[in-house]
């Protein structure tokens, strides 16, 4: 049986060469529902370079692979979805582009953003950020409340972001998250990749 949450995972803002094989260890290393490619700072053909090598990857192990950003370069290069900020372009526009694809978007601590984005059809709203965290800066903190109030009123599974840990995330699950996504927790974690996912696995499984 798959647990109720489960881990949502990011890659880092640059990527190594030997990527290829950290991300295949990590994703050997227990369950990982998703992989979002995000680069914010490559071009079109960088990231189309970096999809023809990381997407098979993904799906050989059942993971989803989403584009961060761009729903009509993710659709082109049958991604199976895309992640959407508030300021990555029309949502309906991206709705109707990845008919049949995942379509996630973030909300902030909104409840208002979150409801929007289901009302467009959204297969996911994601909310942070919940801690203090090195990969982005962000303008938004959200809290478990949040968390609760949306798994208690709607369908739509939640994505929690921000500074998520093995040590910090018990608050979260409890609260009703489906998707715990992370970056540092796993690329950084100070035994690999591989020990990051299964201290994520772990204490998912134990809150
Ligand atoms: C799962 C998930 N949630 C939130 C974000 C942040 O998206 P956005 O606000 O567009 O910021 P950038 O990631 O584009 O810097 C995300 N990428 N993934
Ligand atoms: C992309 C993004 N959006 C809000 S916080 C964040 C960064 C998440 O990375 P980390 O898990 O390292 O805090
Ligand atoms: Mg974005």
């Amino acid at each position: 049986m798959e647990p109720d949450c489960r881990l949502y995972l990011i890659t880092p803002p640059v990527l190594p060469p030997e990527f290829p094989d950290l991300l295949a260890a990590a994703l050997d290393a227990g369950d990982v529902a998703c992989l979002q490619l995000r680069l914010k700072d490559a071009l079109p053909d960088a990231i189309k370079r970096a999809v023809d090598a990381l997407m098979p990857i993904a799906q050989a192990r059942n993971v989803a692979f989403l584009l961060n950003d761009d729903a009509a370069l993710a659709a082109s290069l049958g991604c199976d979805g895309a992640h959407l900020g508030q300021g990555d372009g029309d949502h309906e526009a991206a709705r109707k582009l990845l008919d049949g694809r995942t379509l996630g978007i973030t909300c902030h601590a909104s409840r208002h953003l979150a409801m929007q984005a289901g009302e467009v059809g959204a297969d996911y709203v994601a909310f942070g950020a919940f801690f203090p965290t090195l990969t982005k800066e962000t303008a938004h903190s959200a809290d478990v409340e949040l968390l609760a109030w949306w798994s208690e009123m709607f369908e739509i599974p939640s994505v929690a972001i921000g500074g998520i840990t093995a040590v910090n995330c018990a608050p979260l699950v409890q609260a009703g998250a489906d998707f715990l996504a992370v970056v540092g927790a796993v690329w950084s974690h100070p035994d690999g990749p591989a020990a990051g996912v299964r201290a994520m696995n772990a204490a998912i499984a134990a809150a």
